[in-house]
């Protein structure tokens, strides 16, 4: 589903240059969950950033679903990134004036899904996400793990193959956060791919592979299971 292969980004701040990802290989399937590790300032977000197509790698390959990802235009790059391509934020980024169910509808209303069509397909992953009875609130009236649900129906809603999501659960409480990483294995469970930048091991734990990176490198790349079976050794 994604393959990258040697892939570098450098960002030019006045005169000098900070080379944030040195060389990056690594391949997800189809039906993966991976969380992306490490500290501050370690190239997730560049990463992640690369990934979905908000932004260019200098050097190195990207391909998503078979399709190089390099100098599309950028009619092409949204039409894919909105095809392929979910997004799910730490701070959820919902449009505070629009109901529950019409941040839901707005990726439908982009691709041009006709009303009554889109409030429908709306209202069913509001329900999936356990939101049914919360469609005509507006953002400020749900808690935070509400608000995340309902960013990831938005997600969902352009039925995309890959979910990005960048820290998740950073602005919940631990509760909250384990129940929006049950929905999201859930989610994973029907098929879709997942990766996820976390900070918190016990989120990553509830991912089925851990990619850590260091420096702009990976230095491990573990299946879950291989983690907790090293508990026991
Ligand atoms: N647009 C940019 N211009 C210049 N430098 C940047 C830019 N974006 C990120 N950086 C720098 O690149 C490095 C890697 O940043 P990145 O956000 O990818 O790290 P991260 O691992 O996601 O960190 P965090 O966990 O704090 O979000 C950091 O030193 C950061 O300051």
């Amino acid at each position: 589903m994604i393959e990258i292969k040697d892939l570098h980004k450098s960002y030019k701040t006045g005169g000098s240059s900070l080379h944030v990802l040195k060389g990056i290989n690594f391949s997800v399937a189809e039906g993966e969950l991976v969380s992306i590790m490490g500290s501050s300032g370690s190239g997730k977000s560049t990463l992640l950033n690369i990934l979905g197509m908000l932004d260019e790698a200098d050097e190195g390959t990207y391909t998503l679903d078979g399709v190089p990802i390099k100098n599309l235009n950028e009619t092409v790059a949204a039409r894919y990134r909105n095809k392929f391509l979910g997004f799910i934020f730490q701070s959820f980024n919902l449009i505070s004036y629009k109901s529950a169910l019409d941040n839901v509808a707005l990726p439908l209303y982009y691709q041009g899904v006709k009303r009554k069509e889109r409030m429908e397909s709306a209202m069913n992953y509001l329900e999936k996400v356990g939101l049914k009875d919360w469609s005509s609130h507006l953002p400020n009236e749900l808690s935070g793990g509400q608000k995340q649900r309902v960013a990831i129906a938005r997600a969902l809603a352009s039925d995309p193959k890959v979910l990005l999501a960048d820290e998740p659960t950073g602005a919940l409480d631990s509760k909250t956060s384990y129940e929006v990483m049950d929905l999201i294995q859930e989610i994973n469970e029907e098929g879709r791919t997942i990766l996820i930048v976390t900070h918190e091991h016990d989120i990553a734990q509830m991912t089925k592979r851990i990619v850590n990176l260091k420096d702009g490198v990976i230095i491990d790349d573990t299946l879950v299971d291989q983690v907790k079976a090293q508990q026991y050794v």
